[in-house]
């Protein structure tokens, strides 16, 4: 992954009809990250994305791309920032590659490039097929095929698997790891679906009525300081639990939450082998981004 700072949102405050929508709100998306960025129906993604590719002007604040202003330099968004927000539009009645030609001659760019966006998109194939006849999975890639047209550094995607099956949900979430780990691009991508984005992104921000409730990497983030055992004799390893005056919570016959100290693992780990009992799983406790945006939300 990349260092520093590639996309700065600094502040950002917009209203519409005298309603706040979002309320200062800061981010920092890291070079080479695939960057999730999450929050329930209504809570403001699209507009903050809006803003960062500079569809809309904030209120306040101001988006930095490589630490300047876009304001000062409206250039560098259409150059190093590729953008899918809201419904791609396109020509039905054009071919894929008719379609991308179309945008390619708009602003003098290559025609080459088409090839290229269609083969990374995975429709290759249905480049000489009219748009009309794609899938609902076909349309998002030719939307990701237009934002990529560019070669840019930055993808800003919002919610590219909406309204996806299981099979086009899967297709892109992949595409778009390639695109970050193989091609080095960093991803923007929001979601409202907190699963889907813990199965690919490295950090997130989490929002909720237009403002920011976590920013951060996702490593380690979900571990909790609880551990799973899972053991043959259940009682006896009840037993050896409490003498060593340890919380814990029984999940099953057999199975055991257990508050301890990653140091002290090993210790009780040899106690119990000493004692006969069979240990199935010793594992840290991972909690879902569901139960981490639940208890964030309800910290506020
Ligand atoms: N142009 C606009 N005029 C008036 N209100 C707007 C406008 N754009 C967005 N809103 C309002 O701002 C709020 C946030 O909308 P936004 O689309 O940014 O949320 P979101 O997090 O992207 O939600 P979703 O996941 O449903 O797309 C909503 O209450 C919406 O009705």
């Amino acid at each position: 992954m990349g260092e520093g700072t590639v996309l700065q949102a600094s502040r950002l405050t917009k209203s519409f009809r005298a309603q706040r929508i979002i309320q200062d709100l800061s981010l920092k998306i890291p070079e080479g990250s695939l960057y999730g960025f999450l929050g329930p129906n209504g809570a403001g993604k699209t507009t903050t994305m809006r803003m960062l590719v500079g569809l809309i002007p904030p209120d306040d604040g101001e988006v930095l791309f490589k630490g300047k202003s876009i304001r000062k330099w409206k250039s560098a968004l259409f150059e190093h920032v590729g953008c899918l927000i809201d419904t791609p539009s396109y020509y039905p009645n054009l071919s894929a590659y008719e379609n991308l030609a179309y945008i390619q001659k708009m602003v003098g760019k290559p025609l080459k490039e088409i090839d290229r966006v269609l083969h990374v998109t995975g429709i290759f194939k249905a480049r000489d097929k009219k748009v009309k006849h794609f899938s609902l999975g076909m349309k998002q890639r030719l939307g990701l095929a237009m934002a990529l047209l560019n070669d840019p550094e930055v993808l800003i995607l919002d919610e590219p698997t909406n309204g996806l099956d299981p099979e086009g949900i899967h297709e892109i979430r992949y595409l778009l790891i390639d695109l970050c780990r193989q091609e080095g691009k960093t991803v923007f991508v929001s979601s409202h679906n907190l699963a889907e984005m813990e199965m690919m992104a490295d950090h997130i921000a989490l929002i909720d009525k237009g403002r920011l409730i976590y920013e951060g990497a996702l490593g380690t983030l979900l571990m909790t300081e609880q551990y799973v055992l899972r053991v043959r004799q259940g009682e006896k390893a009840e037993q050896l639990l409490e003498a060593e005056g340890l919380e814990f919570c029984k999940e099953a016959p057999g199975a055991f939450l257990v508050e301890i100290e990653q140091e002290e693992v090993p210790r009780l780990l040899r106690l119990m082998i000493s004692q006969r009992i069979d240990v199935l799983e010793m594992a840290r406790k991972k909690q879902t981004l569901e139960e981490l945006f639940l208890s964030l939300v309800r910290d506020e």
